[in-house]
């Protein structure tokens, strides 16, 4: 099973390529930034030993080519789902084999382009189902899809068995934590977007000694173009987030085209910042957040999104708030966020718990946190904390 050339080269440096900003990258406002002007590696930077140590090119590299080839898989099952019939809607089957299906191939990919000893991968899936009679079917079709699109990109000459399919779903198990590189997949982030035909998102991030190193979001529904006041935001081939610790995020159609670095929203007024929050009110308390934005006077209605897809639009400015307070009782996972994470601070955003700490992904495959999590620009952050506080205060007095 040998390897020809991946479909992405590393980027030995990504402050090299040059900024085509307006080219796809949208901005609030008229507030664009000007640069990333003491954001980058510097040799004071605390990132700066870790940095000049590995530089993660090659693991970046290959969590790219991951990760468009799982879009593309996903792609051709959400496209197949649209077309079928209603009946075969309300089936999950299709959500399935593309779950299992992302997964498998991020985990092959991933393997093939990095070979190590100590691999490991927190994923959010695992095949306990699909080694039940009840899960054969399905698994032939998880098998023949993830042949179907290793062939039509050509890089690699493997066809893998049902039972390559399984243990590379298996690979996804591993607990995660403080101490070495833990890769960290969600193989479909916005299960709810993806049965409806809207936003959901591939995340892939890189875990080292229990901080995010570097994220890809891909995210097959998301236009190139900014989405900013626009009603439809579903066109296009496609983006693809990359973002590596100390070096700014860039963005690129999952077709290919030339990466654009992008920048979160600088406005620091909070009239006109838009905000983004989950499209489905049982995953983030819609009331909550009207609270908060009415404090802060935001006079846009809430866009309202699937996945971390939010995350990738507010890096590149569409927007400039994200909140998502889930209902009580519901533990976040940690890959839920990292790729959306680093993919947002690289751009120059700031994305914390509800009491303004930073996340933290080196306790295992949750999230400990308090109540929600929230992401800004740093000249916003301190007043929506403020918000946030002050709405939650009101909330539990109203209880
Ligand atoms: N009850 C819930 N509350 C909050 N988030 C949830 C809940 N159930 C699933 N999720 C997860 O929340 C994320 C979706 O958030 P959003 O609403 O912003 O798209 C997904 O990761 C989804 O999982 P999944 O990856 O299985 O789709
Ligand atoms: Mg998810
Ligand atoms: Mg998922
Ligand atoms: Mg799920």
């Amino acid at each position: 099973m040998e390897s020809k050339r991946p479909l992405y080269i590393a980027d030995a440096d990504f402050d090299s390529i040059p900024e085509t900003a307006e080219e796809g990258a949208g901005r609030e406002g008229n507030n664009r930034r000007s640069g990333q002007e003491g954001r980058h590696q510097t040799s004071s930077s605390p990132f700066a030993a870790l940095s000049t140590m590995s530089t993660y090119d090659q693991e970046l590299a290959a969590a790219r080519k991951a990760a468009s080839l799982a879009a593309r898989l996903c792609q051709k099952v959400q496209r197949a789902l649209l077309q079928s019939d209603v009946q075969s809607k309300s089936d999950k089957t299709p959500v399935t084999v593309a779950d299992y299906g992302s997964q498998a191939l991020v985990s092959f990919i991933l393997q093939r382009e990095l070979p190590s000893e100590n691999f490991s991968l927190v994923a959010e899936e695992d095949s306990g189902d699909l080694r039940t009679a009840s899960g054969t079917e399905t698994l032939r079709r998880i098998t023949e899809v993830v042949n179907e699109t290793l062939a039509n990109d050509g890089s690699y000459s493997s066809t893998l068995s049902a039972e390559d399919i399984l243990a590379a779903i298996d690979s996804g198990k591993s607990e995660g934590g403080p101490v070495g590189r833990h890769w960290v997949l969600d193989p479909i982030d916005g299960t709810k977007g993806f049965l409806r035909g809207d936003q959901y998102a591939i995340a892939l991030g890189l875990l080292d000694e229990g901080k995010v190193v570097l994220g890809v979001l891909a995210c097959p529904n998301l236009p190139l173009a900014s989405i900013a006041g626009k009603e439809d935001s579903n066109k296009g081939v496609g983006c693809l987030f990359f973002a590596k610790i100390g070096s700014g995020t860039y963005m690129q159609s999952l077709d290919g085209s030339s990466p654009v670095k992008v920048n979160v929203s600088a406005t620091e007024n909070t009239e006109d910042a838009s905000f983004f929050e989950s499209y489905e009110a049982a995953h983030s308390m819609h009331d909550l957040t009207s609270s908060i934005a009415k404090k802060l006077g935001v006079k846009a209605p809430p866009v309202r999104m699937d996945s971390q897809a939010k995350y990738g639009a507010l890096s590149r400015g569409d927007g400039a708030i994200y909140m998502r307070f889930p209902h009580k009782g519901y533990r976040e996972k940690i890959w839920d966020h990292a790729a959306g994470c680093i993919v947002v601070t690289e751009a120059g955003g700031v994305v914390t718990d509800a009491s303004g700490q930073p996340l933290d992904f080196s306790k295992g495959r949750h999230l400990n946190l308090d109540t929600g999590i929230v992401v800004t620009n740093q000249k916003l952050m301190p007043l929506l904390l403020k918000a946030v506080r002050e709405s939650l205060e009101e909330q539990v007095s109203s209880l």
